[in-house]
């Protein structure tokens, strides 16, 4: 942990030694000011640094966290916290900082297992439904189109019970793989449970939908894996597809609407893409 003492009138700034390490500068080399420490911020950061200084004049505390880029390049976490003294007319902060890279790291690795699916490394259901949730609330704003296919392999009961588990885990790994390369980058892949699966298709009209859904069934159908035993097999799937319609829309509809699309193309002999009509 560092100390710090800032003048904002006189655009002055003392640092303790660990700061100068905490930054990865030599105290024989840089001269701390104000405008030297912003030179150092994450430009992205910057505009959140400086609100946290102006807030600090009315609320007497200054409480930030932010990126610094050392002069190596090397992007660093840090927490400062900080008091306001305006001392007549100098305004003084006087406060901490701490470098907090660590644990900003394992939150953020904490953030992207509590979204994942441990088996693909695909959005997982919980997800998914709050991404479905806030596109719903930007359809209602905005009317932008919004698209979902369901899709759910077939007779898969059949590949594990000839092939393998670890063949039928094999599958939905690759195709996951699949997802996440040919997928456009806004689009969202998510397993929902055991081997049912959805993409969330921003800014997507129903019938653009049914194309990428058409494009996943063919990748999937081009695939061929291999079992343990070495015996080749391919695989397929149903989809089925809807878009946000109206008003009215629930995310519930959404869903339910491409399941029963999902269920009828089953129905009709599986190995295909069926897209809603009410649209
Ligand atoms: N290998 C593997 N199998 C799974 C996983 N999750 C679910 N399954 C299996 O997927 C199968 C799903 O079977 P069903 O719901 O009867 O459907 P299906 O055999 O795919 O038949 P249709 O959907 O009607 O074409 C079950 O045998 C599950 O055990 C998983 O994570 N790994």
């Amino acid at each position: 942990m560092g100390y710090w003492r800032a003048s904002l009138k006189a655009n002055e700034l003392f640092w303790s030694e660990a700061i100068y390490d905490i930054f990865g500068v030599k105290p024989n080399t840089f001269t701390p000011s104000i405008h030297a420490f912003k030179a150092m911020v994450h430009p992205e950061d910057l505009e959140s640094v400086e609100a946290s200084m102006r807030r600090a004049q009315e609320t007497g505390s200054h409480d930030v966290e932010h990126r610094i880029v050392r002069p190596n390049g090397e992007v660093r976490w840090v927490h400062e916290l900080a008091d306001y003294f305006p001392e007549g007319d100098e305004q003084i902060l006087i406060g901490t900082v701490r470098d907090i890279t660590e644990q900003k790291k394992l939150e953020l690795r904490l953030r992207q297992l509590s979204r994942t699916d441990e088996l693909t490394g695909l959005y997982n259901r919980r997800y998914f439904m709050r991404r479905l949730l806030q596109e719903l609330a930007r359809y209602r704003r905005y009317l932008r189109p919004t698209s979902v296919v369901l899709f759910d392999f077939d007779h898969f009961k059949r590949i594990n019970d000839t092939h393998g588990h670890p063949a039928g885990d094999q599958v939905l790994v690759k195709v996951s793989k699949l997802l996440r390369e040919r997928l456009r980058t806004n689009d969202i892949p998510a397993r929902l449970g055991g081997e049912e699966f959805a993409l969330l298709l921003p800014e997507t009209e129903l019938e653009e939908a049914g194309e990428v859904a058409e494009k996943v069934r063919q990748l999937v159908l081009d695939q061929v894996f291999t079992s343990e035993e070495g015996h080749r097999f391919e695989v397929s799937i149903t989809c089925g597809v809807s878009a946000f319609h109206g008003i009215e829309e629930t995310v519930e509809g959404i869903l339910h609407r491409a399941d029963q699309n999902l269920y009828q193309g089953k129905r009709a002999g599986r190995n295909r893409v069926m897209v809603d009509e009410r649209n």
